[in-house]
């Protein structure tokens, strides 16, 4: 068996996922994630960026291949293993805000910290820094019917960053967010988690997104391939309107 290299806090070796319904998800992706890195993945709709991330977080169970977390082996840890490391270690950030309606914003972003055992007090103070940082400090009395889907989407990005964690995986986190929101969100996200140390794994088919990152992985049907050319597209035009070299 080949070891992750040190400096790597993710790696995985081979990763082959296929969906219920026979989908091939994932064919044999390999890769290794510096520690600090903000590491883009790219492709287009259905290339496998969204189960690549579910796979390296522990939310997915690779059908075979192999994750490592900090040398520990996250493919032969159980599900409450994997669950405990994902609420421990790592942060989620979806492409569509999930909030708990009953909880204002400020209780929504506070959630993981509560839940990591920090003391309400302080988890209130951290949260508030955070929504203040993404520019809805002002909205967090209200409970999320009350904000636009955009602001949504910031207060999950707050959620996301207020306890630091160990590894930030983001899946399409802008495309909730008006064009003009874009770059100052997501510069915020890049910044944020660059002065934190948080490593960040960022699923997007947008180039000017991916351009964020210190590196990007491009995916294609499930398999890396090294360049994917997208250019800046709606999504309705999916991968007819891309090319690659393998
Ligand atoms: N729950 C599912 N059941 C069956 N097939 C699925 C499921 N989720 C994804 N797939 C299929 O698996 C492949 C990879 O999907 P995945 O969502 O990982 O790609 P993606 O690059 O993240 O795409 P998108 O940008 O649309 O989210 C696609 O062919 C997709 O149709």
């Amino acid at each position: 068996m080949v070891a992750p290299p040190d400096n790597d806090v993710l790696w995985a070796r081979a990763l082959h996922f296929q969906h219920h319904d026979g989908s091939p998800a994932l064919q044999g992706v390999s890769l290794g994630v510096q520690e600090g890195e903000i590491l883009a993945v790219s492709g287009p709709r259905g290339s496998g960026k969204s189960t690549l991330l579910g796979c390296l977080s522990g939310l997915l169970r690779a059908g075979s291949g192999e994750v490592w977390f900090n040398s520990v082996p996250v493919h032969r840890m159980g599900p409450l293993a994997r669950e405990r490391l994902r609420r421990d270690r790592f942060g989620w950030i979806d492409p569509a805000p999930v909030l708990v309606p009953e909880l204002n914003v400020w209780e929504n972003a506070a959630l993981p910290l509560m839940l990591r055992g920090t003391s309400r007090r302080r988890a209130k103070k951290v949260a508030l820094e955070w929504l203040e940082r993404l520019d809805i400090g002002d909205r967090a009395r209200r409970r999320p019917h009350q904000l636009r889907q955009a602001e949504r989407q910031r207060v999950c990005i707050a959620r996301a960053l207020a306890p630091s964690p160990t590894v930030l995986f983001a899946d399409e986190p802008s495309a909730p967010l008006h064009r003009a929101d874009r770059g100052h969100v997501l510069r915020t996200l890049t910044t944020a988690a660059r002065s934190h140390g948080i490593t960040v794994v960022l699923a997007t088919h947008d180039p000017e997104t991916a351009a964020l990152a210190d590196r990007t992985v491009s995916l294609l049907d499930g398999r890396r391939v090294n360049t994917v050319h997208l250019p800046p597209v709606s999504e309705t035009e999916g991968r007819a309107a891309c090319s690659l070299s393998v």
